[in-house]
């Protein structure tokens, strides 16, 4: 459990998740009770290697199973089982909980307007009129340093590096006012320098907007010094979690999976990489030019 003497009580609560899908007859055990709680604000890093069930998790919690999939164990959101949310209730859960995807080119219609996907939701679901609708889109595009909202609005997917397109998806989950957000590897389909960017822009929200966060990544590092806790999987289990897991690893696994990061000199070439970013996302945050040198970093 995360920050366990805070006593503010949790705004979710996974306890001994199951998950079992057949595949083929064959019954396989794919979630083995997965259990952890997130408080409003709090952000937590999911780890652990390709298929240990990360993203399931969060699926899960999403209401998002694969068919067939059978669903043991409890989630609870502000208190309530989601799997009692019916109607209203769970159309206001949908609405609450957001997801980020990987690639953004593989959850964005290229057909439409970045506008128009952009509001649908708020225009359809929230009653909101399209007008003020493009208002707070453009206002939350700011918020994740996109200038020149309005003219982003009437562009094309294509138009758009994938960075930005991503920084879009998320104004976009946002505008729904979300009160989870659920990251699965937000940022791998990007390059290293806009990864760092986004993940800090990420958090910088989080704290404003006061929204819990999952974040799936391969990335122990940015986890380690960005979440408040990390919570590392294998097998479907979580083998050990907590708010000091980065600095003190204990379970063995997590002592290799630490040991598996990319080598030290790599580390080190990307440490400017980051501080770079930081004093860049620092300085437009403020308002005033970024650091000297900047653009031949760039
Ligand atoms: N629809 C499905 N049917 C059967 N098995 C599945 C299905 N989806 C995922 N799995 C299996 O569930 C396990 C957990 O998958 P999951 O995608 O949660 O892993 P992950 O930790 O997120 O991995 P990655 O980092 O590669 O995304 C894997 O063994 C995967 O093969």
């Amino acid at each position: 459990m995360i920050n366990a003497a805070d006593t503010a009580a949790p705004l979710l609560e996974v306890n001994r998740l199951t998950v079992d899908i057949d595949v083929d007859g064959e019954i396989r055990h794919i979630l083995n009770g997965v259990s952890f709680t997130l408080k409003a604000g709090e952000a937590l890093g999911l780890v652990g290697e390709s298929g240990s069930g990360k993203s399931m998790t969060v699926k899960a919690i999403d209401r998002l199973l694969p068919r067939g999939a059978r669903q043991g164990g409890s989630i609870r959101f502000r208190g309530r089982d989601i799997a009692t949310f019916k109607g209203s209730e769970a159309r206001r859960y949908c609405s609450e909980v957001a997801m980020v995807f990987q690639d953004p080119r593989v959850a964005i219609n290229p057909v439409r307007k970045i506008g128009d996907f952009m509001t649908e939701a708020i225009v359809t679901n929230g009653g909101v009129s399209r007008r003020e609708a493009n208002r707070r889109a453009v206002d939350m595009l700011a918020r994740l340093r996109i200038p020149d909202g309005a003219r982003r609005l009437e562009q094309y997917p294509h138009e758009l590096s994938g960075g930005l397109l991503q920084r879009v998806m998320i104004a976009s989950t946002l505008l729904t006012e979300p009160k989870l957000l659920l990251a699965d590897e937000p940022t791998t389909a990007l390059d290293v320098s806009t990864q760092a960017e986004i993940m800090l822009i990420l958090n910088d929200l989080r704290r404003d907007l006061g929204l819990a966060v999952i974040f799936i990544t391969h990335d122990l590092e940015l986890a380690g010094a960005i979440c408040d806790g990390l919570a590392v999987m294998y097998a479907g289990e979580i083998v050990e979690q907590g708010p000091h897991v980065y600095e003190a690893p204990r379970h063995p696994y997590t002592v290799e999976l630490m040991a598996a990061r990319p080598d030290i000199e790599r580390r080190v070439k990307r440490l400017p990489v980051l501080t770079y970013n930081l004093e860049r996302h620092r300085a437009l945050t403020a308002g005033v030019p970024a650091a000297a040198g900047e653009e031949q970093r760039r």
